[in-house]
């Protein structure tokens, strides 16, 4: 594309230097630059990208995008001076890639909990009903056979509007999209042009970026008052659920219609006469189109709330409700999230990815209802992020297990020792005899497995889901919970034996 008229979407610019020449691409990262590459400087969380100036240079940049000042910049590279770089990057994404967005027809998914499984119901619904849809979250990006490893839960603009581009270019009418709290904040999505939002649900965490539970909820709010705002178009709807207060805000801060569901609460979609058994859950679903019964199989009264959620945005885009029916029902799970393992023991061990109080709770109460035997957690709480929920998530751990066994996640540049210390600050003083701490987290999970003799008890590893690999002392290790249990459990049916 021609500099000139990429540049022509930017409103306030300052050139230097040609720009009747052929861009092969935009980047953020001076070690991915390619020959005739525009490079933009991002001031980043640990280093300011304008110092990468040179190096994307040597690599073949042949224009910037900067907003300070930089010195010694050869005459033949072209410099653009803009007042925000992160805000350009977007603008610039989204035209590059010949706005994708107004191509698809775009659910993003936004929450403390649940995005992840949200995303793939919705997925799945759509993609049984025969409407290609693409899906970018946590994990991956989906569409048709292509897969690719995802860095962030969502990606920064400019691999947002290329994976984008790539599902219309695949021929993808849909695509379903998680959209954190970090990428409101930042901007990921400015421009994106969204059908249908969906609220799943706030609790704490982030607040180390955040800062406070009303910033958190406030970023959030922007994915609902962009709504209808970019390209105007047809008709949008805000998804919220009615069981958590802060769709309140959500709902006042947006111009677009309002599907609610719930369970709780009176709610346009809503969950009755719900069974929990430890496979799944069968429930009613009453809407405003009709009522059906649902068999799910995937345990959990979240998971009841995960489907009214995608069921409601699948009625915003008039899906009849035979087909969410059968794409629900037919859907057998997220990787990492409440995933049985299966290695021949007789007792049960779930790896499920909650890694925040909410989330955690939500586990522990799952499994207590089909745990008559002891249940024992593994648990451990990042390092360099939200040092405020460790002792929480301690609390909690001690509260709903029999043992919790308190150990690492990700230390990062922390000290693991002093990370589990906060944690056991927050174990009740009654609770004390129930919870254990072992640094290493292959142990932690050694120790809980030994714990579970009998039939009934359950082991649920708890943090890490589909992770697969530990980062300790910022070095990324390999490491994965469902891997390790079943090479653990092997290990101990041999020695039994
Ligand atoms: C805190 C945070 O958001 N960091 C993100 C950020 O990294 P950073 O700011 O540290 O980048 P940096 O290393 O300071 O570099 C600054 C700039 O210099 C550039 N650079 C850097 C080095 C170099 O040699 N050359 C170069 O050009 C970088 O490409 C970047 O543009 O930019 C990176 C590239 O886009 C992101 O991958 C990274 O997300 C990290 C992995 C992260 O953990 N982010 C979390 C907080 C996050 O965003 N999480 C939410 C989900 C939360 C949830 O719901 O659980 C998410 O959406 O993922
Ligand atoms: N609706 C929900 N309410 C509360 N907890 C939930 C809900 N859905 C899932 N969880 C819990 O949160 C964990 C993570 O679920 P999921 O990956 O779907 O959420 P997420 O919002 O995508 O998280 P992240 O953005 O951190 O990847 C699950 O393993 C489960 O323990």
């Amino acid at each position: 594309m021609l500099l000139a008229s990429l540049l022509d979407s930017l409103l306030i610019k300052q050139v230097s230097g040609d720009t009747d020449k052929v861009i092969t691409g935009i980047t953020v990262d001076s070690r991915k630059v390619k020959p005739g590459n525009l490079f933009i400087c991002l001031k980043g969380f640990q280093a300011d990208g304008h110092r990468f100036a040179c190096d994307a240079i040597s690599n073949g940049a042949t224009a910037l995008i900067v907003e300070t000042e930089i010195k010694d910049v050869p005459s033949s590279i072209t410099l653009v001076k803009v007042p925000d770089t992160r805000r350009a990057m977007a603008v610039l994404s989204d035209f590059y890639y010949e706005q994708p967005s107004k191509q698809l027809r775009l659910i993003g998914v936004t929450g403390t909990n649940g995005k992840t499984t949200t995303t793939h119901l919705i997925h799945n619904i759509l993609n049984c009903s025969g409407r290609k849809t693409g899906l970018i979250g946590t994990i991956h990006m989906i569409c048709g056979d292509y897969c690719e490893k995802t860095v962030n839960t969502t990606p920064e603009a400019i691999d947002l509007q290329r994976y984008l581009h790539k599902m219309v270019d695949d021929g993808a009418q849909y695509a379903v999209l998680e959209v954190s709290s970090h990428a409101l904040a930042m901007g990921r999505v400015r421009g994106v042009d969204f059908n249908t939002a969906v609220f799943t649900n706030l609790s704490h965490d982030h607040l180390d970026y955040h800062q406070s539970m009303t910033e958190y909820a406030r970023s959030k709010e922007k994915l609902f008052s962009q709504l209808g705002n970019a390209y105007g178009s047809d008709s949008k709807y805000a998804v919220l659920n009615v069981d958590c207060e802060t769709s309140t805000l959500l709902a006042e801060a947006t111009t677009a219609q309002v599907i609610r569901y719930g369970i709780l609460n009176e709610a346009d979609v809503r969950g009755r006469y719900i069974r929990l058994h430890p496979e799944g859950t069968d429930f009613v679903v009453e809407t405003f189109k009709g009522t059906f019964q649902l068999h799910l199989n995937i345990p959990g009264m979240f998971n009841v709330y995960n489907a009214l959620a995608s069921i409601s945005a699948c009625i915003a885009e008039n899906i009849p409700l035979e087909q969410i029916k059968e794409g629900l029902e037919s859907f057998k799970g997220v990787s990492g999230r409440f995933q049985p393992v299966l290695a021949g023991q007789d007792f049960n061990v779930i790896v499920d990815y909650a890694h925040n109080p909410d989330g955690l709770e939500n586990a522990l109460k799952t499994a207590r209802e089909f745990t008559s035997g002891r249940l024992l957690c593994v648990i451990g709480c990042e390092g360099d992020r939200d040092h405020l929920k460790r002792p929480i998530m301690a609390r909690i751990a001690s509260r709903y297990s029999d043992i919790a066994i308190f150990t690492s996640d990700n230390t990062r540049s922390e000290d693991p020792e002093l990370i589990i210390k906060q944690m056991v600050d927050g174990v009740e003083s009654g609770l004390t005899n129930r919870y254990v701490t072992i640094v290493d987290r292959k142990d932690a999970i050694r120790y809980a497995l030994e714990q579970a003799t009998k039939a009934n008890d359950c082991v649920i590893i708890a943090g890490k889901g589909h992770e697969t690999h530990q980062i300790v002392k910022n070095v990324a290790i390999s490491f994965n919970d469902i891997e390790v249990a079943e090479e653990l459990i092997r290990h101990k049916l041999v020695k039994t034996r």
